[in-house]
């Protein structure tokens, strides 16, 4: 059975990445890419829907299993687990190294103390756990082809079949070194150079070493920031420069719930802030490489621009359900694919505004299309910027008028005008300032309630929005807008689960249903709860950002990852895993609590 959310830890190639339980077991992994077919998905479901397993023979059954630690080799995507046993101390190195062709996965497992008797426990599925290969052997190497597909397993130790399984018992003594490789390819095709795993793991550190060179930051909390951007690195997806949101699908916001989502694709939104991480951090050759992105995918007319897009720019994301799948603890349906790729989410053109505008003032050449393009956004957004959307949470029901959207639409005007006032970009300026003003009028007219003094997550309805918190930093109000701090005030005190953690929003508003038309409800929202930090700070409570950002930070897993939220009944992590939505306020929140702090200073 898979582990909990928080059990697991990443590598990655840039291309796709893997999970890789704290019980040894490697439960999910994409090949050849993010948002390919898994060929191991006991993530969702259990070791029969595909899992490759290396552990000590007594971590199998044993109720007391021995002790595993983990952690990654410094500031890189190596991961290491430590296994202490009653006869020995054995690690298991993982890594995929970046791709010289094939992709593959090499774990190494080296003796430290005395003698360790180890089982690997290889069930190769293809198609989501659906697929048993024809496994057989071909040069030494144990080969599982279906279809498209072909996986080869390089390793001394050797495997035998057990029904759909291969096993093998073996021992490590200390010093000695057992390596496995595994390489992916399609089937038609001749089988890919051996890969000298020992060479792979030194140009891996070596790579992780150099890509972290030009970052400075040494403040308080560089440890989690760097993780973080190690994280939000491995989400990117190298060719392309497309980011996706995280590596799964269907990890549930509800243990046994419906809100079971695939984020294996680029959300213009995410991205975006995203780059904003990566730009503060000194990354700008990722940040162009997404601009890039960008620029392919949206291209054409803007009335067809999307939310998000496939990591190619791909347009078609049809949802659909792999029902013969379990789901993560029994979490159904699970969803590949991701149908609010076809809706209207209003904040966008004002998070692509911003984003575009960050890369302007960070020094990044404007490409000529993408100033085209603005203009082209913008003339459709005055059209349509009075239309009710389904919001940045994607809500499935009805469209309604979400204050956040509108004050992002108010971004994208106001940007503009900036763009033309600060950089001297053409424009029709007048015509923008006054669609901007007229903007501001209505949202404080019609998405505040005066009577309670907040804002409110839609014109009209009583319902608060954590994404409310937003407000103060994108410059529609100043923080110490008496608006502003009641609506803090009011999202602490509504959306609250109780430990200053935040939901992003009611599931039962006024005993009414939720709002996103979906049975259950979900956990505490990380990033809002990263953003409640950042809007105390920006409304003169530093102390208690700090506080909250501090508790924030101690829901980390040992190994420093986030998933999009957290039950903190239940005391775990839920939702898709690791997700870049969730580390990117984490880095925004620490640099700002740094340069709060310096200032004080
Ligand atoms: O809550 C319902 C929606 O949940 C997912 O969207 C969430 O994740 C996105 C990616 O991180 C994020 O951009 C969005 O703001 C979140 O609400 C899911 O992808 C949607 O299909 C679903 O309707």
């Amino acid at each position: 059975m898979p582990g909990r959310i928080e059990d697991y830890a990443l590598v990655g190639d840039l291309l796709t990445a893997a999970l890789i339980g704290r019980d040894g077991s490697l439960d999910w992994l994409c090949l050849p890419r993010f948002d390919s077919p898994a060929c191991f998905a006991a993530l969702l479901g259990d070791e029969n829907n595909g899992r490759w397993r290396i552990a000590p023979v007594a971590a199998y059954d044993d109720p007391a299993p021995p002790a595993a630690t983990r952690r990654y080799r410094g500031d890189s995507l190596v991961l290491e687990t430590v296994w202490e046993t009653d006869t020995g101390r054995a690690t298991v190195v993982d890594f995929m190294p970046r791709r010289d062709g094939a992709p593959s996965v090499v774990r190494i497992v080296e003796g430290v103390s005395g003698t360790v008797d180890l089982r690997m426990d290889l069930r190769l599925r293809f198609e989501y756990g659906s697929v048993v290969p024809w496994m057989h052997r071909e040069h030494g190497q144990l080969t599982g082809v279906a279809g498209p597909e072909a996986v080869r397993l390089s390793t001394p130790v050797p495997l035998t079949a057990h029904g759909h399984a291969h096993t093998a018992d073996f021992t490590v003594t200390a010093g000695e070194r057992i390596p496995s490789v595994l390489t992916w390819q399609p089937s038609h095709l001749p089988a890919p150079g051996p890969v000298d795993p020992f060479e792979a793991l030194r140009r891996t550190e070596e790579y992780w070493s150099d890509w972290l060179r030009p970052f400075s930051y040494d403040g308080t909390y560089r440890e989690a920031v760097v993780r973080s951007l190690i994280t939000l690195k491995a989400l990117t997806y190298e060719p392309t420069g497309g980011i996706v949101a995280a590596p799964t699908t269907s990890l549930p916001e509800q243990p046994g719930g419906v809100r079971n989502w695939d984020y294996r694709y680029c959300w213009l939104r995410d991205a975006g802030m995203t780059l904003e991480a990566l730009l503060r951090s000194g990354f700008t050759a990722e940040a162009d490489a997404w601009r890039g992105w960008l620029e392919r995918a949206v291209a054409g007319r803007p009335q067809d621009i999307q939310i998000m897009y496939g990591i190619g720019g791909e347009r078609r994301l049809t949802e659909w359900t792999a029902d013969w799948l379990p789901g993560y603890e029994g979490s159904r349906p699970v969803r590949i694919g991701n149908g609010a790729a076809v809706q209207q989410q209003l904040d966008v053109p004002g998070e692509l505004m911003d984003t575009l505008a960050l890369t302007l003032s960070s020094g990044l050449r404007p490409h000529r299309h993408l100033i085209a393009l603005q203009r082209a956004v913008l003339d459709h957004l005055e059209k349509v910027w009075s239309r009710p959307d389904q919001g940045l949470w994607e809500m499935r029901g009805e469209p309604r008028h979400h204050v956040h959207s509108k004050v992002m639409c108010w971004v994208a005007f106001d940007r503009a005008v900036r763009l033309a006032e600060e950089h001297g970009r053409p424009g029709p300026v007048d015509r923008w300032r006054e669609i901007r003003d007229r903007i501001h009028r209505e949202v404080c007219e019609r998405g505040f309630d005066a009577a309670r003094g907040t804002f409110t997550q839609s014109y009209g309805s009583r319902a608060l929005d954590a994404a409310l918190l937003l407000i103060p930093r994108t410059g529609f109000l100043p923080p110490d807008d008496p608006r502003v701090i009641g609506t803090v005030a009011a999202v602490e005190r509504e959306l609250s689960t109780g430990d200053g953690l935040v939901r992003r929003y009611s599931t039962n508003a006024g005993g009414s249903g939720s709002p996103d038309g979906l049975a259950g409800s979900e956990g505490a929202f990380l990033a809002c709860s990263f953003w409640l930090a950042d809007a105390l700070r920006l409304t003169g409570r530093a102390d208690e950002a700090r506080t909250l950002f501090e508790r924030l930070l101690l829901l980390r897993n040992d190994v420093g990852l986030l998933a999009e939220e957290y039950d903190p009944v239940a005391g775990r992590q839920l939702g898709n895993f690791p997700q870049a939505f969730t580390h990117v306020p984490l880095i925004r929140a620490a640099y700002e609590l740094d340069r709060h702090e310096t200032g004080r200073q």
